[in-house]
């Protein structure tokens, strides 16, 4: 039964579902950290140590004790200048009566409590022997305390956090060196038919599609199957993947071995949505298995997973912006397309704002997909446009 494009992206993202419940019930990864961006927590971190671990000072100045400083509410203080603390040196103490020249992030010398910033002194330069204060500090003035950030102990992120570049930081910074995370998706990508399988095409729509779900986040595993049922059923059986997408088989012809074996599944469905590129799809459950099949012209696959699986998948890969960003734009040229179908073209934004296509409507016509910064819509009921006429963009490439 043909079906809307909507009803289809609604059971594609059922199955999506499934798969990431499959996901989920992995154990899970251990990943050290620079490689864990983007991947969410399994469990609760907690900081091992205080962040900052030790007392330091938030500005280049002078370490003081603020009561030394108190008369220079009526009178400038001038003090002894004592030996001074890099961030790297050790605590060490601060004589009563002096003041310690200190550095951002150096530790707080014992006894002292406050800093006073370069510029607040007099004459402004670390070599003098002598410093003036104009002005009191109040106690904890520029000093960062130990544990300030995060406390040894407190939950530092929480299961489920998704790892951003700041995660990355304040885990290192915490002291870890990996995390458990949840375990990455998992799809098997299957090429179908025997051209594939005895060489003589290249497996271009596998290579592209296993890109395409490498660049979100996804764990990719590829193979080839011939137009044999057997065959397909045998490695399917073999699985253990959260999901597996299908080329190829899907349509009309004598030898749809992905159609023949999956469609006598109780909830299997095979047909066409509205759509060109891309109209015959399937999709099945098999022992557990969530497979979403598509169709094996090189453009027809593509566009149909960036249209029915990638925003999904994305989303559950833990992509920031799962969707492609999209826009309108007046045609470049006028157009004609076919009745009753979604029609998706491909091409670029020129450098006049206006949507330009690039090659024809073939769903054989990789190379210029290849070449193409842009997914243009023509909708169902359009059959003509106009130079000039708005059409919606999706980019899918850097321009
Ligand atoms: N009588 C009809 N014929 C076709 C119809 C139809 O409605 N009635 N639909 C056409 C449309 S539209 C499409 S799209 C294709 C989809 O066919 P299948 O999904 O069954 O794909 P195949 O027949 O296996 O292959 C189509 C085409 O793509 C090439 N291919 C397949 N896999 C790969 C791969 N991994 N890498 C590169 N190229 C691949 C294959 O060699 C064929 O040329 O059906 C139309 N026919
Ligand atoms: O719908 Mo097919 O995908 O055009 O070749």
């Amino acid at each position: 039964m043909t079906v809307s494009l909507e009803t289809h992206r609604t059971e594609v993202e059922r199955l999506l579902a499934l798969a990431d419940q499959r996901r989920r019930a992995r154990p899970a990864d251990s990943c050290s950290l620079p490689q864990a961006l983007g991947r969410r927590l399994a469990r609760d971190v907690a900081a091992p140590e205080d962040v900052p671990a030790f007392d330091n000072s938030q500005m280049d100045g002078f370490a003081v004790r603020s009561t030394d400083l108190r008369s220079a509410k009526t009178a400038p203080v001038t003090l002894p200048v004592a030996a001074p603390i890099a961030a790297g040196a050790s605590a060490g103490s601060l004589t009563p009566g002096t003041a310690a020249p200190i550095m951002t992030g150096a530790p707080i010398p014992a006894g002292a409590d406050a800093v006073i910033p370069i510029e607040r002194t007099r004459p402004g330069d670390f070599s003098a022997p002598e410093v003036t204060f104009d002005a009191p500090a109040p106690g904890g003035q520029y000093v960062r305390p130990r544990g300030d950030d995060i406390r040894a102990g407190a939950v530092l992120m929480p299961a489920g956090t998704s790892i951003s570049v700041a995660g990355i930081g304040a885990l290192t910074g915490g002291g870890l060196t990996s995390v458990e995370v949840e375990p990455t998706l998992r799809i098997a990508i299957i090429s179908t038919g025997d051209e594939i399988a005895n060489g003589q095409i290249p497996d271009s729509n596998s290579a592209a599609l296993a890109a395409a779900c490498a660049e979100i986040g996804a764990h990719v595993d590829r193979f080839i199957c011939s137009d044999s049922p057997h065959e397909f059923d045998e490695l399917l059986d073999r699985l253990d993947h959260d999901l597996a997408l299908t080329i190829g088989g899907v349509s009309a012809g004598a030898y749809e071995v992905v159609r023949q074996a999956l469609s006598p599944l109780a909830d299997a469905w095979f047909d066409h949505v509205p759509l060109q590129p891309g109209g015959p799809q399937g999709r099945a459950v098999r022992a557990g298995l969530p497979i979403l099949c598509l169709p094996g012209n090189p453009v027809s696959s593509l566009v149909s997973f960036e249209l029915f699986i990638r925003p999904g998948l994305a989303r559950r890969c833990g992509q920031v912006d799962p969707d492609r960003p999209r826009g309108t734009a007046p045609l470049a040229a006028p157009l004609t397309s076919i009745p009753g179908k979604l029609q998706v073209r491909r091409g670029t934004l020129d450098e006049h704002g206006e949507a330009r296509v690039i090659g024809g409507a073939g769903s054989h016509l990789l190379a210029a997909y290849a070449v193409a910064t842009h997914l243009i819509f023509v909708p169902a009921e359009i059959e003509e446009l106009a130079a000039g006429d708005t059409v919606a963009w999706w980019r899918i490439a850097a321009l």
